[in-house]
């Protein structure tokens, strides 16, 4: 099956143990393959204090009534073409829905290492539950445990992953998938139109066959943030991601202009960053910004993602009343981005730059 593909990158070789049960192991030091170097961080400590992210807020209710040249359109436009993020409030999720989302995923992680087990990802495989792929021989691996789930179409997902314990886990997720498309939906359009295009312009390459792909991220206490950290530098081969944060433990943070800031917490807000397909649709003008993860030595951390992607066969370009002479055309027309994006990310290289003209 074609659109299996993207999810079945080349692992090497497995890890026995999650990340969890090492740092439950050892409560003082990290395992090499986690340590990270000193000029990675362009000679900065990692768990230095870093400055904080000025994310706008975007009120979705505004946002879906905003007409042109409004306020709220204004600044989700100058928000996705300086951080390329910004924080939804307002988005019709109630704040009671997502505790007990949140509360659901801390009690799956708080399982005992048997039980999450059942839902082990197999090797090559992104979906279930597991550690970081090791995909080269010197790469550095993430403190990090992850469940990665297909939400949608509903008829891709694969329950054998699905926790059933929390009981409520799998009826908990399914609701939050129902509740997302209206939210993408609101934001694609708000996106085209803050930028004077008619309003299904991004939404049309976005396309009626898109998926979405759920990562919950457990980031378990970390003796050395000075030296791991809990995602390395990347972008999203998403179009949208839509981040649950935790609500009490930061450690998100966003490269701007050459330097890493931190980005805060807003409770019950979600956290909207732009992916490399937007970033591309938009000719550039919206970025999908670099993010990594640090750690913490005395909280654990845990986070929900989604990824709304495109489907593999659906092409993505620069929406062309975006192009002039000023603004010539940036990127190639591409089609599976996240195949490609597979590919460069093993590479080590940035994958936005294979579409790149
Ligand atoms: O956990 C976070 O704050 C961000 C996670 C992330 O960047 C991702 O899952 O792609
Ligand atoms: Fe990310």
């Amino acid at each position: 099956m074609a659109e299996a593909e993207p999810l079945r990158p080349i692992e090497l070789q497995p890890q026995p143990k999650t990340v969890q049960e090492l740092a439950a192991i050892d409560g003082k030091n990290v395992p090499e393959r986690y340590i990270r170097k000193a000029d990675d961080n362009g000679g900065e400590a990692l768990d230095a204090p870093f400055p904080v992210l000025d994310v706008p807020t975007v009120d979705l209710q505004l946002l879906a009534s905003s007409s042109s040249g409004g306020e709220e359109l204004k600044k989700l436009r100058s928000a996705l073409s300086s951080c390329g993020c910004f924080q939804a409030i307002n988005h019709g999720i109630t704040s009671a829905f997502l505790d007990t989302l949140q509360e659901v995923a801390r009690q799956f992680f708080a399982l005992p290492s048997e039980e999450k087990k059942k839902y082990s990802r197999e090797i090559g495989s992104i979906e279930g539950y597991g550690n970081d792929m090791i995909l080269s021989e010197n790469q550095i691996l993430d403190w990090t445990d992850r469940l990665y789930l297909v939400l949608s179409p509903e008829d891709k997902r694969t329950l054998k992953f699905w926790p059933e314990n929390p009981e409520s886990f799998r009826r908990i997720l399914h609701e939050y998938s129902m509740k997302l498309p209206v939210i993408v939906e609101v934001i694609l359009k708000a996106m085209a139109r803050s930028l004077d295009l008619e309003e299904n312009q991004f939404l049309q390459q976005y396309g009626g066959q898109a998926s979405m792909h759920a990562r919950f991220n457990f980031y378990p206490i970390c003796p050395r943030p000075d030296l791991a950290l809990g995602v390395k530098p990347h972008a999203d081969g998403s179009a949208i991601t839509l981040l649950l944060q935790d609500k009490e433990v930061e450690g998100l943070q966003v490269l701007k202009d050459d330097q890493w800031f931190s980005v805060p917490i807003i409770p019950q807000a979600l956290l909207i960053n732009v992916g490399d397909q937007v970033e591309i649709m938009s000719n550039g003008i919206f970025k999908s910004p670099m993010h990594r993860v640090v750690t913490n030595s005395e909280k654990e951390r845990i986070t929900l993602a989604v990824f709304c992607v495109p489907h593999p066969d659906q092409e993505i370009q620069p929406v062309e009343e975006l192009i002039n002479e000023t603004n010539p055309r940036l990127y190639k027309k591409v089609k599976d981005y996240v195949s490609l994006f597979f590919q460069y990310y093993q590479q080590g290289r940035k994958p936005i730059e294979a579409a790149l003209l």
